[in-house]
């Protein structure tokens, strides 16, 4: 079984329900998936291919992977040669979190997005990782969820549980899923509950600088029009301060129900990835990180976190910069 439904009470009671008999398959360990070793040849002196603004960007060339300098506060920024690179370096980055915020605190809270996001999780269900990371730690939580049941093929659920946690051990108990019996409204209220009863608990971090919860990590990603969670560009939600947890009933991308994590949520995180891929977003991107002169403001901007702020881009995804 994937999850637990989070479902409280006024007295916030958690009842860790067990879902119904869907996905139709346990939590196991896929060995054929641990079988290859990452084996990465070096690939140095492409750096010059990406077309960057040398004047505006310093690099360092490392492995297959650019860094750029970008200005304080947009957060350091990695440019890998294919999304296969990213994907690697990702799973590495992901899983020495991991392990800094267990031998700390215990425990590993993991906000996931939706979309490309979790394909670009796919080298944590390989050697090494498989066996090293100790998924038993892991709290995994929903950056955003589309309010659809969690056997739909839009649920953000569903995609990370068959691509992802349906293969690491990680407890079902602890991985958060809304309650999709509810309304909009009603989903993203027994959410943030959730996460009110959980750092009662000292399993999330509360930011003694803000408020608000404080993630050991979240893995974001970004849509082509630079929305990120389900805070759309132009949207009033972007602006929303109190809620931990907003509902949204006019998405702009399909399906049009939502629940989003706000942003003073998002940017009390401990650490961020911002994982870009393609050249479908490279305009987005070139607004967030380059010179462009648009006077639009994206969601992705308002991402700021109190803690690190890292980019994961493709070569496609930096295209424009
Ligand atoms: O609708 C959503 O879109 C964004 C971006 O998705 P992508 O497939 O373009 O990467 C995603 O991050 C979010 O979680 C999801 O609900």
């Amino acid at each position: 079984m994937g999850s637990s439904s989070c479902t409280f009470t006024a007295n916030l009671r958690i009842h860790l329900s067990p879902l119904p008999q869907w996905p139709p398959y346990a939590l196991s360990i896929s060995q054929s998936a641990v079988a290859k070793p990452v084996a990465r040849s070096l690939r140095l002196k492409r750096i010059s291919r990406i077309g960057v603004n040398y004047k505006k960007f310093e690099f360092k060339a490392r492995s297959s992977m650019a860094e750029i300098a970008t200005e304080k506060g947009k957060g350091k920024v990695q440019v890998f040669d294919s999304e296969e690179d990213l994907a690697v370096s990702l799973a590495k980055y992901t899983a020495d979190l991991s392990d800094k915020f267990v031998k700390e605190r215990g425990a590993f809270t993991v906000v996931l997005s939706g979309g490309s996001l979790v394909k670009s999780l796919r080298k944590l269900v390989e050697s090494p990782y498989m066996d090293s990371v100790e998924w038993s730690k892991w709290h995994v939580f929903w950056v955003d969820e589309r309010v659809v049941p969690k056997d739909h093929e839009d649920s953000n659920y569903k995609l990370a549980y068959d691509c992802f946690l349906s293969k690491v051990p990680i407890p079902p108990g602890n991985v958060y899923a809304i309650n999709d019996a509810l309304s909009a409204e009603g989903a993203a209220d027994d959410y943030e509950t959730c996460l009110k009863h959980l750092v009662k608990l000292s399993i999330i971090d509360l930011s003694q600088a803000t408020g608000f919860p404080k993630f050991d990590l979240m893995l974001i990603g970004m849509g082509p029009d630079g929305h990120v969670a389900s805070l759309f560009p132009g949207h009033p939600l972007i602006h929303a301060n109190k809620q931990w947890v907003a509902f949204i009933e006019d998405s702009p991308k399909p399906p049009p129900k939502r629940i989003t994590f706000t942003f003073p949520v998002i940017n009390s995180s401990a650490n961020i990835a911002l994982v870009v891929a393609g050249a479908g977003k490279a305009d987005a991107v070139n607004v967030a990180l380059g010179n462009s002169q648009s006077s639009d403001s994206l969601p992705v901007q308002m991402v700021s976190p109190k803690g690190e702020l890292k980019w994961f881009l493709d070569k496609g995804a930096a295209s424009k910069l």
